[in-house]
This record gives C-alpha cells, structure tokens and sequence, in this order.
C-alpha cells in the first residue's frame, strides 16, 4: 500500500498502550512443529490466539485458565516459566525464540573467529562491471543530529560475540545519509529518534559473517559471493528510541535476532512492539529505502546498484583521504572493488 496511507492508519489507531507486564511470559509460539503453530499475542489489548490464520481473543477465568470461542487454554509453569499451554486436550510447549530478556541474540561461529578473520581479510571481493558512481560516503548523523549510534560490531555485544571494528561509527552514502535524515525529521513529531546499528561495512566481514553462521540461520546474513548491500554503503540496520528517555523502542524481537520474529510481517508480539515496528518501516521507506523481508532493521536504499561493493575498513577510508565523516571527495579508484556479476541478494 502507498506509504502515505500506511502512514496515515498508523496515525489513525494511534500508539497503542503497553501490553500488561503479566501477559509477556505467555506471549510467544507454542507447538512442537513448524506445522502446527499457536501464537499467543497481544491485540487490541486483549490476549489472543492465532491459529492456522484465525484470531481468537481469550477471556481469563480463573489464574491460568482462559476460554476460547471454542474451548480452554490452560497455562503451565516450571521454574517460574511458561513452559506449554494446553488446548482441547493437546499439550503445546513453548518454543524457546530470542532472548528472554531482551539480550543480544548469539550463535556460537561454525569456526573460529580469528581464523575466519585471517581468510576473510585474505580473500578478493566478487568481481563487479561499472560503471558505478564514485563512493561518497558520510556519516549517518549527518543530516540530523538526533540519529544516534550503537554500533553493536564496534563491541562484543553482536550475535558473534566479537568486535569486528575498531571504532563505533557508521557511513552511508551521501544520498541514503540525506534520505535517513528525513525519516528521522518525520519520526520526531511521534517522539522517536533513529538508533544506527550499522552502516557501510566492509565485504570481508561479510565474509567473516556468512562463514561463521550455521547454514539454517544464513537468511540472516548476506552472501560474500554476491556481496551485501552494507558493502556498498547502502544499507542500514537500525531501530528507533524514545526521544524523550532516550531507551530504545521494543520490537517483535531482538536486532541480529535469527528467528522468525525478525521477519518484518511477523504477527506475534504485542501491539505496541508491532506498531514501532511498522512505523520505522513506514518512515524509512518514505524517503526510499526497502525493508529486508526477513529483519525489520534492515534497510537497502534504492541506489544501491550504483556504487560498488566495498572491503576497507573506517581507518583505511580514513587514511585514503575518503573524506568520511568530514570532507567531500570521491574514493579513489584504487579502491574501487571489483564487480558482480550475479544479482544481489541483501
Ligand atoms: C547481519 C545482519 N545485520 C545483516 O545486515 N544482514 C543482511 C542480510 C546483510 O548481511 O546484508
Ligand atoms: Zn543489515
């Protein structure tokens, strides 16, 4: 649907409240099979089920007990957790998705990450065709000072408990950088700020991601052999935070989060968690970026194609007189990586 109308309903059912603090250990996905899933969600400030496609809203009637149009849902705990729900007699656990409390999302490398670091460093970006406009990257706070940064690969606290930079910043090319600074203006008046987590970033750790995440989990990184989007300045995973406590806003799940509560139409979760969700995705692609269909922090902007994926670091960018951060000018073309051949994929 057009952005203004999207924009438009959410004003319309305006921000809705927090969902009772008691609800938040039974909402989830229950089930033994992918098949086979129950979510319990908040909706309209009413618990609900969602079932093969079908709300259903649950009246409490006693601790733990709650009817359906069609029956009981039972509660049980273990260890002060919910552990199933019972439903017309068939038990369901309950799936363990993200973190429990809100943490950073981990896996542990397929290989060890100084090794992955040594080949990936060693290894030559895909080869790309021009032509491509001359990189012009600036940093993401640019255009508007209430973007602010927690650049998560800057730390040990990202899914691959490592740093992979050596200083917290972050670049995009100067047209996304503009493009974000009105999404940022736009969101003000709804008390939000943008919260970058990554920018620009270098071909060889995506090389270093994609090599060290187990292959069922690799939707949530990009391909080296194709390159991803952030190589060429391009993309940008972030969040939104409240302008006024300045506490970043609860999503459906957790940034570099592997499960399907990244997927940006991912129907669980609480109204409000779905509602800032879909208000980043509204404001962001407004001024032209793209939501990935499987993380609703990760935005690719329109001109991607045009710039050329690349692998050096902030310090080299520095170095070379890129101009980062403070200066205009074009990466030379000695830095230009080479091209690709193949279409990319985020
Ligand atoms: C790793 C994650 N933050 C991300 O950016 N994923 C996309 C698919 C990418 O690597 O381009
Ligand atoms: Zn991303």
């Amino acid at each position: 649907q057009p952005v203004d109308t999207a924009f438009r309903q959410l004003l319309t059912s305006g921000k809705p409240a927090p969902a009772p603090p008691a609800w938040r250990a039974l909402i989830g996905e229950y089930g033994a099979t992918d098949s086979d899933t129950l979510f319990v969600l908040e909706r309209d400030g009413r618990l609900t089920t969602l079932r093969h496609g079908t709300y259903a809203a649950l009246t409490e009637v006693a601790p733990d007990t709650f009817l359906l149009a069609d029956g009981r849902l039972t509660v049980e705990r273990a260890g002060g957790k919910v552990a199933a729900v019972s439903v017309g007699g068939a038990r369901l656990p309950k799936r363990a998705l993200g973190t429990e409390d809100g943490s950073q999302f981990t896996i542990t490398p397929l290989r060890p990450v100084a090794e992955l670091r040594r080949e990936a460093l060693a290894a030559t970006p895909p080869h790309e065709q021009g032509p491509f406009r001359p990189s012009d990257l600036v940093a993401v706070t640019t255009f508007d000072t209430t973007v602010h940064l927690d650049v998560r690969y800057a730390t040990r606290n990202n899914f691959m408990r490592t740093p992979f930079y050596s200083s917290a910043r972050a670049f995009l090319q100067r047209p996304a950088a503009e493009a974000l600074g009105r999404a940022s203006a736009m969101l003000r008046p709804f008390g939000y700020g943008l919260l970058v987590h990554d920018a620009y970033r270098p071909w060889y750790v995506t090389k270093m991601f994609w090599e060290g995440t187990p292959v069922p989990q690799r939707v949530f990184v990009a391909d080296p052999a194709q390159g991803s989007r952030h190589n060429r300045g391009e993309a940008v995973d972030l969040t939104l935070y409240d302008l006024r406590t300045g506490k970043p806003a609860e999503m459906t799940g957790g940034y570099d989060e592997m499960t399907a509560r990244s997927y940006p139409v991912y129907p669980g979760g609480t109204s409000l968690q779905r509602w800032q969700r879909d208000l980043l995705r509204v404001a962001m692609e407004s001024v032209g970026f793209t939501v990935y269909d499987a993380e609703w922090w990760h935005f690719d902007f329109k001109d991607w194609r045009s710039y050329p994926i690349g692998t050096q670091t902030f310090e080299q960018l520095d170095t070379r007189d890129s101009g980062l951060g403070t200066r205009r000018g074009a990466v030379p073309e000695s830095r230009v990586p080479r091209p690709e051949s193949r279409p990319l994929q985020p």
